[in-house]
């Protein structure tokens, strides 16, 4: 990596968003040049090239190996320094990804919780909200929420429906000590 500064401070605040100062982690974007702006949850963030990071670049062929026929050409980097970081209910379902995306999420360091929950009706028209989500959710037995351990080094696939029919989020949870690196590999059409 090319230094911790280039994590942080890479957005820029469209105020179109929720009424958060900022994420609730630090967040980098690295992408393949000439690609149109990823703008999300009201922030544009500044595209990185790969040649800035030539170790993603090392794990981004090594995920196009894992999953053959997969063309992953950006990146949405997230660290979660501690306890208090967190994702928010959100889908990835930009215009720029196309009806089904394919999301490859790599994760490293600290083992956290990734939630799915189906979209009600009302919430499949919301756009990311990165509230943070109910705690409550944990002990619900519902059939339609799902809940992912995940650990250093695994790889998690999103693909079909799952951006148009589901939420996902990576809730605060008290006993993450240290930091962890998550990265999501997608394909901008
Ligand atoms: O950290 C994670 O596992 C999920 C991150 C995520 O949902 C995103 O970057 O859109
Ligand atoms: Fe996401």
């Amino acid at each position: 990596m090319a230094g911790n500064s280039s994590i942080t401070s890479t957005n820029t605040f469209l105020g179109q968003g929720p009424p958060y100062a900022s994420l609730p982690r630090d967040t980098c974007y690295v992408a393949t040049a000439g690609l149109p702006d990823l703008i999300y949850s009201g922030y544009q963030p500044h595209a990185y090239s790969w040649d800035d990071f030539p170790p993603l670049k090392d794990i981004l062929d090594a995920v196009h190996k894992m999953l053959p026929g997969t063309r992953f050409n950006s990146l949405l980097l997230n660290r979660y320094k501690g306890s208090n970081d967190y994702a928010g209910w959100h889908a990835d379902d930009e215009k720029l990804y196309g009806s089904t995306p394919e999301i490859a999420s790599v994760s490293f360091g600290c083992e956290r919780e990734f939630f799915l929950k189906k979209k009600s009706r009302k919430s499949s028209q919301e756009r990311s909200d990165e509230g943070p989500p109910s705690k409550r959710l944990k002990k619900s037995n519902n059939v339609d929420q799902h809940c992912f351990r995940l650990k250093h080094g695994s790889l998690l696939v999103m693909r079909g429906y799952t951006q148009r029919d589901w939420l996902h989020s990576v809730p605060k949870r008290a006993k993450a000590e240290t930091t962890r690196i998550n990265l999501t590999f997608r394909h901008v059409l």
